[in-house]
């Protein structure tokens, strides 16, 4: 297969920056794109006409009719959280196809059975969208942890970030759609502490909650009750453990998520700044990424800086890894490579973020 036609589910904030994303991909395009949003898919259809050897996308009407346009190759699904399971279904039922499914790959404990049950046998690739891994600094540090620490012992993961921001319908403000803030916003982290430490976790435990964000809105006269702050601490099999720190009133940082590791030999840290479109211009040029290195002897911190391609940098808000991972996945569909963020991967990282919201919501330790 020469080209791959994508047909994109969705075509929100995300919905778009995997389009520009395929638009950079020389053998990608999106042939089709579904919103019930009119408007949005129209003007997501013009974006995909935007890419070097693309024409404006096809508009479905609905996802029926996106399921059996003609030219469709693969399918990303780009909706609300709580939307996935039943997409999933509907593809696997009507049109089986390789699919790119943005994460949280569900929200409901009950649904991990069924998709069990659904992609059993499945013919085609699927492809959880739990993209961090790729980006540059956290890629350097994956790759050189176990050098740096001569093993982890130790791993910490902080995100200092903006707020939610407004959706369409507003459905990112409350838990039933998008999961829990340590589900929808924490699966990244959770999926890149089994990547680092290479290992399964055992134990959760987690505080957490609501204290300044979206407090004063109101739809339909509720309030929300998405968390805006946490800590996680998971513990790993041999004698490991990972924390992560969440603080989502914390736009002011310089960077958004900091992660180091430390073992034996010494720590390896990275330092990942988010969106550049949030960095204020009247502040120069926005942070670049970096990996640093300091080994317990000698010592001396080694620090590196990490840049990001700014042509990848412009296609979205994630340091460029949204086109590597479809570059991935554009390989394994034309039978290149296999899946790197399986279903499997996709629905631990769910499991672990289900488990901290509850241990923070009962007090309890929850072991997995
Ligand atoms: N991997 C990553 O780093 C990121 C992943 N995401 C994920 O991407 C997904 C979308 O988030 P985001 O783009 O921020 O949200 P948006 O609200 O901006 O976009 C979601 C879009 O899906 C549309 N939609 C609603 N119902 C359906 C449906 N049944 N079929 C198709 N489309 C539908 C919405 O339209 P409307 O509501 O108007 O009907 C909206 O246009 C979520 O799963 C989110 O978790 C988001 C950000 C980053
Ligand atoms: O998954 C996600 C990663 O980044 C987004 C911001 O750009 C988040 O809001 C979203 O929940």
């Amino acid at each position: 297969m020469d080209m791959v036609n994508y047909g994109l589910i969705g075509c929100g904030m995300m919905g778009r920056e995997h389009i520009q994303n395929i638009n950079l991909l020389p053998q990608g395009r999106v042939s089709v794109v579904y919103d019930p949003v009119r408007d949005l898919a129209e003007s997501a259809a013009v974006l995909a006409g935007e890419g070097g050897v693309s024409a404006p996308a096809m508009v479905a009407d609905t996802l029926e009719d996106l399921l059996a346009f003609k030219d469709l190759d693969a399918v990303v699904i780009v909706s609300p959280n709580n939307i996935h399971v039943q997409q999933l279904r509907q593809i696997v039922q009507t049109r089986p196809l390789p699919i790119l499914c943005e994460k949280p790959l569900y929200t409901a404990p009950a649904d991990k059975a069924e998709l069990d049950t659904l992609f059993k046998g499945y013919a085609h690739p699927v492809w959880v969208a739990m993209e961090y891994r790729y980006m540059p600094p956290v890629a350097a540090l994956i790759e050189q942890a176990e050098q740096a620490t001569g093993g982890i012992s130790m791993l910490t993961i902080r995100e200092h970030r903006f707020p939610f921001l407004p959706k369409i319908g507003d459905w990112n403000r409350f838990n039933e759609n998008t999961g829990g803030t340590l589900v929808e916003k924490c699966c990244h982290f959770f999926d890149l502490m089994r990547v680092i430490l290479k290992a399964e976790p055992q134990r959760i435990m987690a505080s957490a909650g609501q204290n300044f964000n979206h407090v004063e809105e109101r739809y339909d006269g509720r309030v929300p009750d998405i968390w805006d702050n946490g800590y996680v601490i998971v513990e790993f099999d041999g004698n490991r453990r990972a924390m992560l720190e969440l603080c989502m009133f914390a736009e002011g940082s310089q960077y958004q998520e900091e992660i180091s590791a430390v073992g034996p030999k010494g720590k390896i840290e990275c330092l990942v700044p988010g969106p550049g479109r949030f960095w204020p211009a009247k502040l120069g040029p926005a942070p670049v990424p970096k990996l640093i290195l300091s080994p317990r002897a000698p010592k001396g911190p080694i620090e590196m800086d990490i840049p990001v391609d700014p042509t990848l940098l412009d296609a979205g808000d994630h340091n460029g890894s949204t086109f590597y991972q479809h570059q991935r996945f554009n390989a394994v569909v034309r039978g290149q490579g296999g899946v790197e963020v399986t279903l499997s991967d996709g629905a631990k990282a769910v499991q672990m973020g289900l488990a901290a919201q509850q241990s923070a919501a009962t007090g309890q330790v929850v072991t997995l």
